[in-house]
């Protein structure tokens, strides 16, 4: 998918909704227990309810990795199942990758034509080599941690080094490389008031934002500092939206707090472009 059919795939459904995907056998509906695959159960019956209200869908790796073969024959069953469903919904492998060339080619093959996500989450800390193998895949895309949502993003990467903060190094070194078109970034919902020197450096890019919903970050902060003239945002929300509630309704819960997000996004998607 190009950006250009996500810019369009925004404007279309007033949205730019990502919904995380992130279950966990202590959270999800007891009743699912009993079923063969209740991982890949619990994520039809979300996908399935908030499919018209977002654009993307990131399942985190580690929620999967967590129960071994099983959680990823359930990763590679939820992928399909909105490949094959949904085809136009921008697919996110959160793996939070990076190493020496040449297993980074392993970890692009993994994700982009194994399992076919249409883009990947990277580290940069060991450089240009760990992240090329990844922009090397024309139609796929890489999306760089540069300023994350937790606490311990303070602890790196808001470091001056030679003048600059380590993020923006981060960012206005990767702009440079090989094929970058195809490099989106992750800033944390939770950093709303760096948006706007980001934006300085990244103009055009787009901007991965988890980080609203459980972790309490503002949707209008972020949309106020980060927004481009492309909307620019993938504004990702997991908990709060996938364990709206425990029992047999939880599907329909994700959907209503799926569209309380999106109905705060088409307002402010209406005031900017008049859609
Ligand atoms: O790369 C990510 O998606 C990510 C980066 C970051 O800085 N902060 C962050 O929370 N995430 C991921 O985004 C999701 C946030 O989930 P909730 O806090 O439940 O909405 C989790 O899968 C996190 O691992």
């Amino acid at each position: 998918m190009t950006t250009q059919q996500l810019h369009e795939q925004i404007l279309q459904k007033k949205s730019f909704l990502c919904v995380g995907l992130d279950p966990d056998l202590t959270k999800i509906p007891q009743h699912l227990l009993e079923t063969e695959d209740p991982i890949f159960e619990f994520n039809k019956a979300i996908i399935d309810s908030t499919h018209d209200l977002t654009v993307g869908y990131k399942p985190n790796t580690a929620f999967f990795e967590a129960y071994g073969i099983k959680g990823w024959m359930s990763l590679q069953k939820t992928i399909n199942y909105i490949n094959e469903n949904y085809p136009d919904i921008f697919t996110i492998a959160d793996a939070k990758r990076g190493d020496i060339g040449n297993t980074s080619s392993m970890y692009a093959k993994a994700f982009f034509e194994d399992l076919n996500f249409d883009s990947v989450t990277v580290a940069p800390y060991m450089g240009k080599d760990s992240v090329e193998p990844f922009l090397a895949f024309e139609n796929k895309h890489t999306i760089m941690l540069a300023l994350t949502s937790n606490e311990g993003a303070f602890d790196f990467q808001t470091l001056n080094t030679n003048g600059k903060e380590l993020y923006k190094q981060v960012l206005e070194t990767s702009k440079t490389w090989k094929n970058s078109e195809n490099l989106m970034y992750v800033v944390g919902a939770t950093k709303a008031e760096y948006f706007t020197e980001i934006r300085k450096i990244v103009p055009d890019s787009f901007l991965l934002v988890p980080g609203i919903g459980a972790q309490g970050g503002s949707l209008s902060e972020v949309c106020k500092y980060g927004m481009n003239d492309k909307v620019g945002l993938l504004v990702n929300s997991a908990r709060a939206i996938i364990y709206a509630s425990k029992g047999t309704d939880f599907a329909e819960k994700a959907r209503e707090e799926a569209l309380k997000v999106q109905k705060e996004m088409a307002e402010i998607i209406g005031l900017k472009f008049q859609v």
